[in-house]
């Protein structure tokens, strides 16, 4: 054996493998996932591996066989050190089947209670504000409660007299550990949380969150803390986004509250997000905000930056820093010197991996 081939073996020896599970879904989840893989494949290089399983899990498996996530893929899914998603939904499929049984089925089975959804305006990009500022803020969404934890149903449906509920679950014990994971983040930002709710109406639920804030608050003097209804927050999003660093509200107000955040910062092709497990417990799982975009998919310009970003997030989440600033730093640039120059979801990955190299 050669010399050279006595070093590659060794390094083959060393190099860590990461196993990625890969559930690209549907739309220009198909689109934007093997962007995201190539950015990552490259920008790992010569420090580890990633093995990517693709899971044949979506519409297309739905259509097929019936099968939206059977207990033995669920199972397989646990042992992977971290989850990469496109995006789920399918307008031939009836609105909520493959969101709950699928994409929600995941993140409440493997306990992602932050849904951690950063805004940044980049340079090069146009935000439909009319004074953007600076906007650099973080929404840390509760993940695993609220009103989508199923509970509610309906009676006499299709009568006149139908009666249908969603209940919004909230525990002292999932808003804490939340609220923890916020002020360890502001810690390492700007240390301002904002909690965002609708205690005005929702007393119960919003009471419970404003105490226990309140009281994890004091465990971190450093960090200042306020408060903004829901409604509010909309507004302040559009006409001063700069006021946020940490945001930190429920389940659905979050979700809404990202996609207006995407809005603000040109679009929710540029949103990233994280749902995170953060026992470690479970492997968490890396999506862009965005959705199966069916009015565009199948053209090939969906922007696969959002993927990308939240496959940067990954590497971060797997220890891998500072290439995780490198994979940002480029698409920063990339959005800075073409982010107005239309291009395809493929050349958009090209151009982010020129500049890595
Ligand atoms: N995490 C997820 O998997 C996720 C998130 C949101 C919606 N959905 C599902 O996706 C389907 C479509 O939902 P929707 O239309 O309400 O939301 P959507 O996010 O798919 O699309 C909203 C708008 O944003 C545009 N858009 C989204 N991503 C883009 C990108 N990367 N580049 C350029 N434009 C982009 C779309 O063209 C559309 O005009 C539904 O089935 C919904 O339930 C899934
Ligand atoms: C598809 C849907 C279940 C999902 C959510 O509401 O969380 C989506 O809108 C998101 O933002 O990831
Ligand atoms: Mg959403």
């Amino acid at each position: 054996m050669t010399q050279s081939q006595q070093n590659n073996q060794a390094q083959s020896e060393d190099t860590q493998v990461h196993y990625i599970a890969v559930i690209a879904g549907d739309g220009i989840g198909k689109e934007v996932t093997p962007v995201a893989q190539q950015v990552l494949e490259y920008a790992i290089q010569g420090v580890a591996k990633f093995e990517f399983t693709p899971f044949d899990l979506g519409a297309e498996r739905y259509l097929r066989d019936g099968a939206i996530l059977p207990d033995d893929e669920l199972e397989a899914l646990k042992s992977y050190d971290a989850i990469l998603l496109g995006a789920i939904g399918d307008p031939r499929i009836q609105a909520g089947i493959l969101e709950r049984g699928l994409l929600l089925k995941l993140r409440f089975a493997f306990d992602q209670y932050v849904n951690l959804r950063p805004s940044k305006l980049y340079k090069g990009v146009t935000s439909p504000l009319s004074k953007p500022g600076d906007i650099d803020f973080v929404v840390v969404r509760e993940g695993t409660e609220g009103l989508y934890c199923g509970a509610g149903g309906s009676v006499r449906k299709g009568t006149p007299a139908e009666v249908a509920t969603e209940v919004s679950i909230n525990t002292a014990y999932g808003v804490e550990r939340v609220v923890r994971y916020a002020f360890d983040l502001a810690m390492k930002r700007r240390k301002h949380i904002t909690l965002v709710h609708k205690k005005n109406v929702l007393v119960n639920a919003g009471d419970m969150w404003q105490r226990i804030v309140a009281r994890v608050g004091e465990e971190y003097p450093e960090v200042t803390h306020d408060y903004c209804h829901i409604d509010a927050a909309t507004i302040y999003m559009v006409t001063e986004p700069s006021r946020f660093d940490v945001i930190l509200t429920d389940n659905l107000f979050g979700d809404i509250l990202t996609d207006e955040a995407g809005a603000v910062v040109g679009g929710v092709g540029y949103s990233a997000s994280g749902c995170i497990n953060a026992s470690g417990e479970f492997p968490s799982m890396f999506e862009p905000i965005h959705g199966s975009a069916p009015d565009i998919a199948g053209r090939g310009i969906a922007n696969p930056t959002a993927a990308v970003l939240s496959a940067a997030m990954m590497l971060r989440h797997l220890g891998y820093d500072e290439i995780a600033q490198r994979i940002e730093a480029a698409v920063e640039a990339d959005i800075e010197q073409l982010g107005s120059t239309p291009r395809s979801t493929e050349q958009v990955g090209r151009d982010i991996i020129a500049r890595l190299a």
